[in-house]
């Protein structure tokens, strides 16, 4: 198990001090995903980077199974750094190496001979899909390939955990989706600790078992994924958790309302958004019930299963036709089944 317990880690910069993370205190269990979450600057690297050694807090304990992190040093902590692999936004490979070399390079000070290396890294190559690209230089490689020799490399040393930090950020969203299932195949077969840090909850939906969301240095919510998808508490959870969502919002849908606004002038179009257990609840039959002169259609929809399946998020895409004063009173009624609702056209 992972555990800070109250880190916090002041930078004394030519312009004053900073104070870059404030009394943080996280547990992650081992085998977890655990997604940490925030904008540049809120202090989520210099966090993970104290689980090996690259910083080391101001004040508060770095524990890994009980092992004081923060006050290792010289041989201890070169071989603790060994059970953390790292992958990065940028991937740091080697650009003058193949891509077995550079799978291999973190095996050169191993006591393992040249051969048992090569099978070693050969194996690890085949594991992230590979196998055929040995001896092919990185830049012959397209960025989801890159990222695949530095995860292989990063597990190398065999590591209890995989530090994350950006590695999807650069890559297209097809290239994200197949690298995070290989990491979550990798989490599972290999019984690897995960950390993830990001600025993007479409990775932590795909793959975290819990998330921690940093703001200015501090941690200001944590908790299961699907809880904190489900029932964000803090504003800019929910800002992160509703950029998310609002990738729903294709062009096309873009393209089918401004039809729509074409054809239905009059009308207003709504977009709706059910978290949690009120996908389950027959919220749109009660409200036509209950204003039966309205009209409504639905334009599009999509509802996101999250996490370990308990929770969901949905949102609707309807237009409403009828009296200005109903189509009020229903978006009323609607707020009070604490359905979010947004007017995208005022018609
Ligand atoms: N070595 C350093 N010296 C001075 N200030 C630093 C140093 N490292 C980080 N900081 C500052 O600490 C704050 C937190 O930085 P950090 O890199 O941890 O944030 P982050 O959330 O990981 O953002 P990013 O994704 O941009 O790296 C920032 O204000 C940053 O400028």
């Amino acid at each position: 198990m992972i555990e800070f317990k109250n880190i916090s880690k002041t930078f004394q910069t030519k312009e004053g001090e900073v104070k870059a993370v404030q009394d943080v205190s996280l547990k992650i269990n081992s085998g977890e995903v655990y997604g940490i979450v925030g904008f540049s600057g809120a202090g989520k690297s210099t966090l993970v980077r104290m689980l090996n050694g690259l910083e080391t807090p101001t004040s508060g304990e770095v524990l890994i199974d009980g092992t004081r992190i923060d006050q290792l040093s010289g041989e201890k902590l070169r071989t603790q750094r060994k059970k953390i692999g790292m992958i990065f936004q940028h991937f740091n490979l080697l650009w003058s190496r193949t891509v077995i070399e550079n799978i291999m390079f973190p095996l050169e000070l191993s006591k393992l001979s040249k051969k048992e290396r090569l099978e070693k890294a050969q194996k690890l190559a085949e594991l992230v899909g590979l196998g055929d690209r040995l001896h092919s230089y990185p830049a012959q490689l397209s960025g989801g390939q890159k990222q695949r020799v530095g995860i292989a490399r990063a597990l190398a040393n065999d590591p209890d955990i995989l530090i994350s930090d950006e590695a999807t950020s650069a890559l297209d969203p097809q290239t994200t989706d197949e690298v995070l299932e290989l990491l979550d195949k990798i989490n599972q077969q290999m019984n690897l600790t995960i950390v993830i840090i990001t600025h993007e909850m479409h990775v932590i939906r795909r793959l975290a078992n819990s998330v921690a969301v940093m703001e200015d240095g501090k941690l200001i919510e944590k908790g299961p994924v699907s809880q904190v998808f489900t029932a964000p508490q803090e504003e800019l959870t929910k800002r992160f958790v509703n950029s998310e969502v609002d990738q729903s919002q294709t062009p096309d849908i873009q393209k089918i309302t401004a039809d729509l606004i074409k054809k239905y002038p009059n009308g207003k179009i709504i977009s709706l958004k059910f978290h949690g257990d009120q996908v389950k609840l027959p919220i749109v039959t009660e409200m036509i019930r209950e204003f039966p002169n309205l009209t409504m259609s639905i334009l599009e929809g999509s509802i996101h299963q999250i996490g370990d399946q308990q929770g969901a998020i949905g949102t609707l895409f309807v237009q409403l036709l009828g009296d200005a004063h109903e189509i009020e009173e229903a978006l009323n009624f609607l707020n009070k089944m604490r359905v979010e609702t947004k007017v995208i056209n005022n018609g």
